[in-house]
């Protein structure tokens, strides 16, 4: 079907209209700045980094202990190179959004580049040593993701080996991205983290703050709708099933009443052992579930459980109506 061309002659209008808000909500548009880190690079180096951690399992077939260094070598080499690009822009966004929002800081024109006249910092020569220093945790965080197997292995029935759950397990892929993420957020790389993990959110549906701190043998089973905040504190050997948020309770504001922003503790601490039952809800920095608690599922906990303890929900009466017509409602009691 042909399009009417007279239609068309509204466009350059809804064009101007738009480009008007890219002054008056400037806010929303990054103009004439410094390139940000890609989200597409960030996901290539995403699935690099899962050729690297899980080799055998993803692209490249045929590997064997001949060749694998030649292709890991190869994916080390090119990661060190996308890495160092995508650190250097989330580095030097920072830098200028630092300076910009500086109170003496003259406002910018939405047009003009905030940078322009700044002295110039080298973020390629602060964001390489990062980079070298992620590939360089890299075999430790294989040695974690092994324990994170072997609990997945040993905490589901429904396993039949260590390859399925490398190869479909979303618990896992979230787990493994977090990881990663994990040590770039400690070694301070602004943004990539958080894109990181929202990536493995989006693909998943397990959102996995890289603030948050997780001991080995973390099993997520399932997953879907799981979120565990930026504070949180997760011992060894947890388990975790779909719907559980691990969040905070209350937020601090700031002087002007404004939301505090920061890693201040406000999401809870699970210690060794835990088991939390699918749609719990565990708020609070200062909620500690002790080593081996069980937390039953839709709980809604928001103050410490000791170690060795299970919390349940009262059993609800459930009532079946309608068995038979003309008869009283059912009560059945469980
Ligand atoms: C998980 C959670 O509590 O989220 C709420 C908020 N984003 C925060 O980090 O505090």
């Amino acid at each position: 079907m042909a399009t009417d061309v007279r239609l068309k002659e509204e466009l350059p209008a809804i064009t101007d209209q738009l480009v008007e808000t890219y002054t008056e909500c400037s806010r929303l548009n990054h103009l004439a700045h410094e390139p940000l880190p890609n989200r597409d690079a960030v996901a290539d180096i995403v699935a690099d980094l899962f050729e690297v951690l899980y080799p055998g399992y993803g692209k490249r077939q045929n590997l064997h202990i001949g060749n694998i260094g030649y292709y890991v070598g190869s994916l080390v080499d090119s990661l060190h190179d996308k890495l160092t690009t995508q650190i250097a822009r989330a580095l030097r966004h920072e830098l200028c959004h630092e300076r910009d929002s500086a109170v003496s800081a003259p406002v910018p024109e939405p047009w003009e580049s905030p940078s322009e006249d700044k002295p110039h910092t080298d973020c390629e020569k602060i964001a390489q040593p990062k980079a070298v220093e992620l590939l360089r945790r890299l075999a430790d965080v294989r040695k974690t993701l092994e324990l994170d197997v072997e609990a997945a292995f040993r905490g589901d029935p429904a396993a039949r080996s260590h390859h399925e759950i490398i190869f479909c397990y979303p618990g896992l892929e979230a787990i493994t991205i977090y990881r990663v993420a994990h040590e770039l957020y400690g070694l301070g790389v602004p943004f990539i983290p958080r894109m990181m993990t929202e990536f493995a959110h989006a693909k998943t549906g397990i959102d996995i703050h890289p603030g948050a701190t997780i001991g080995p043998g973390f099993f997520i089973d399932h997953g879907t709708g799981v979120v565990i905040g930026e504070t949180c504190h997760i011992g060894r050997g947890v388990k975790l099933y779909q719907g559980v948020t691990l969040g905070a309770l209350s937020f601090t504001k700031d002087d002007d009443g404004g939301l505090l922003h920061g890693n201040y503790k406000r999401h809870p601490t699970l210690e060794d052992g835990v088991i939390v039952y699918a749609n719990a809800t565990i708020l609070g920095g200062q909620t500690v579930v002790g080593t081996r608690a069980v937390v039953g599922s839709n709980v809604w906990l928001t103050e410490s459980v000791p170690p060795d303890t299970t919390v349940v929900l009262e059993k609800p009466k459930l009532r079946l109506k309608g068995a038979k017509p003309n008869t009283e409602p059912l009560t059945y009691e469980i």
